[in-house]
């Protein structure tokens, strides 16, 4: 009898060690992942970022202990988080992690769109190649684009003067500035910062950033795509649904009217390259559901981010009189009083462009940008990478390293200086991302926010309104990092 029950429990104890050894091997960690914190049961780190205050500086403070490739366990998805140059260079710069996350918004409004942003393989390689192709043709960060946004800062100018110095929220007009830049290129033509159903359609653009959040990474994670019963997810497919079916008409009106001796803009040259391939390549990645999704990306893309620049440029020169006087002081020496900046005179205007370096360095719009995934086993700086993974770049911690930025939390437009000129630190900045992948749209935001920035300073002094509450520098949790709403007076210079 003592021997059956000793035998039962051998059996028992056995079965057991059996199941526990089994479940281990399906879920260890496989060996020389990158180090990182280990989190909670089945959601690992999820909580932790969730209730995070500031997602980039809380990965930051990790990244400290556990080094430049970290990873943590995102309810299951493996996220590898790159806190260094030579990290992201060696990642970004690998084709097996140049993918990105499927993401089932696009797919649930276009279900066979890809666009430039967010697909990967040959549908982005062949996306990508043709819009820089297209930017190149328009004469994108050469001098022959310039009149296209001098004419929009023009037109800004007009507007700010009409507030006669009374308070007013420059978001709504920074938005419609840049967003004009973005139309013109892709639909041909402007919106007058009147035009009402434009203005709604800004509006749906600014709330999607914000309810993606800072954590618009955790957006792709295969956990969030179950999440569509969620308000905010339904928020968002409702908005991005308004954005897209404004693209639908522009693009119904260019099919309408198209014309292939005269290819003018963006959608018109898009639909011939369909139109002359129609036939001979069936499968090819240019084709008319990915022509609405790539222009909603570029929308998306090359809106919100230069005009939350922006927003945080005049913010700044409220808070820093002194630095403001600098630039303006400059402008007039180079300048003149007589005319207004062109690009040509950016190159003696050293320390208009620190200024303007600094802004982007010191509040990071894009911290944590889009991940990448890895298309198959991979390694990074030794670690292996699993097939799937995701790979982030940290480029709030690329841009506070103290051994590059001394003092990294102190606005100081003169780091970027030496002997009067912009010193090769302007090459170390990393806010367009890096490697193959990184963004597509610098060259324009560069030209933007030099035209934009030096036209209005040259035209105004910016004041915080009286009575106003004071000046802060703190920041929004949005997928683009923005400040907080505030109110400017635009004092005429002249
Ligand atoms: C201050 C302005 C801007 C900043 C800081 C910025 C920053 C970034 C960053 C960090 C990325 C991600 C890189 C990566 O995934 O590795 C990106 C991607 C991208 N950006 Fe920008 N961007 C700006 C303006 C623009 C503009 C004006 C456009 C176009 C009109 C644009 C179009 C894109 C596109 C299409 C991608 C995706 C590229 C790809 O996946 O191949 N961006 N941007």
């Amino acid at each position: 009898m003592w021997n059956v029950i000793a035998d039962l429990r051998t059996a028992v104890i056995a079965g057991v060690a059996a199941v526990l050894f089994l479940l281990w091997l399906a879920h260890r960690q496989p060996r020389n992942i990158p180090p990182g914190p280990r989190g909670w049961p089945l959601l690992g780190y999820l909580p932790k970022l969730i209730l995070s205050d500031d997602v980039p500086v809380t990965l930051t403070k990790e990244a400290q202990r556990y080094g430049e490739v970290m990873s943590v366990n995102l309810a299951g998805q493996l996220v590898v988080v790159l806190t260094s140059p030579r990290a992201v260079k060696e990642a970004f710069y690998n084709p097996d992690v140049s993918s990105r996350p499927y993401n089932n918004l696009y797919h649930t409004l276009v279900p066979n769109g890809k666009g430039v942003a967010t697909c990967s393989g040959q549908d982005w390689s062949v996306q990508r190649k043709f819009c820089q192709s297209m930017f190149n043709s328009f004469g994108i960060g050469k001098s022959s684009f310039e009149d296209s946004i001098t004419t929009e800062a023009a037109s800004l100018v007009k507007e700010m003067r009409s507030y006669k110095e009374r308070p007013f929220n420059p978001t709504a007009l920074f938005c419609n500035a840049v967003s004009n830049i973005t139309c013109s290129v892709t639909f041909g033509k402007r919106f007058e910062y009147s035009d009402p159903r434009f203005q709604k359609l800004l509006a749906s653009l600014i709330r999607v950033f914000e309810v993606m959040g800072s954590g618009g990474a955790v957006q792709f994670l295969p956990i969030a795509q179950k999440l569509t019963f969620l308000p905010s997810y339904k928020e968002l497919l409702s908005r991005v649904g308004s954005i897209m079916k404004f693209i639908r008409g522009e693009v119904e009106a260019h099919r309408r009217d198209f014309d292939p001796d005269n290819c003018l803009d963006f959608i018109d040259t898009y639909l011939n390259k369909i139109r002359s391939q129609s036939g001979a390549d069936a499968t090819s990645p240019l084709n008319p559901d990915n022509l609405l999704v790539t222009i909603f990306e570029l929308f998306m893309a090359g809106s919100d981010t230069t005009s939350c620049s922006l927003r945080w440029a005049l913010l700044f020169m409220m808070a820093h009189p002194e630095v403001q006087a600098g630039v303006q002081q400059e402008l007039d020496d180079v300048v003149g009083r007589n005319r207004l900046p062109r690009l040509s005179d950016l190159p003696n205007l050293p320390y208009t462009e620190s200024t303007i370096l600094e802004i982007l360095r010191v509040r990071v719009i894009a911290p944590l940008p889009m991940p990448h995934r890895a298309s198959k086993q991979t390694q990074i700086l030794g670690y292996h990478i699993p097939k799937d993974t995701l790979v982030i770049e940290n480029l709030w911690a690329l841009c506070r390293k103290e051994s590059v930025w001394k003092d990294a939390d102190t606005f100081d437009p003169s780091r970027f200086l030496k002997d009067g000129k912009v010193s090769s630190l302007r090459e170390k900045l990393s806010v367009f991302g890096i490697g193959r992948r990184a963004c597509f749209g610098e060259k324009l935001a560069r030209m933007e926010l030099f035209i934009f920035f030096s036209f209005l300073l040259h035209q105004f002094t910016f004041k915080k309104p009286e009575g106003a509450p004071p000046i802060t520098l703190k920041s929004t949790n949005g997928f683009v990092v923005a400040p907080l709403p505030y109110q400017t007076c635009a004092v005429s210079r002249d």
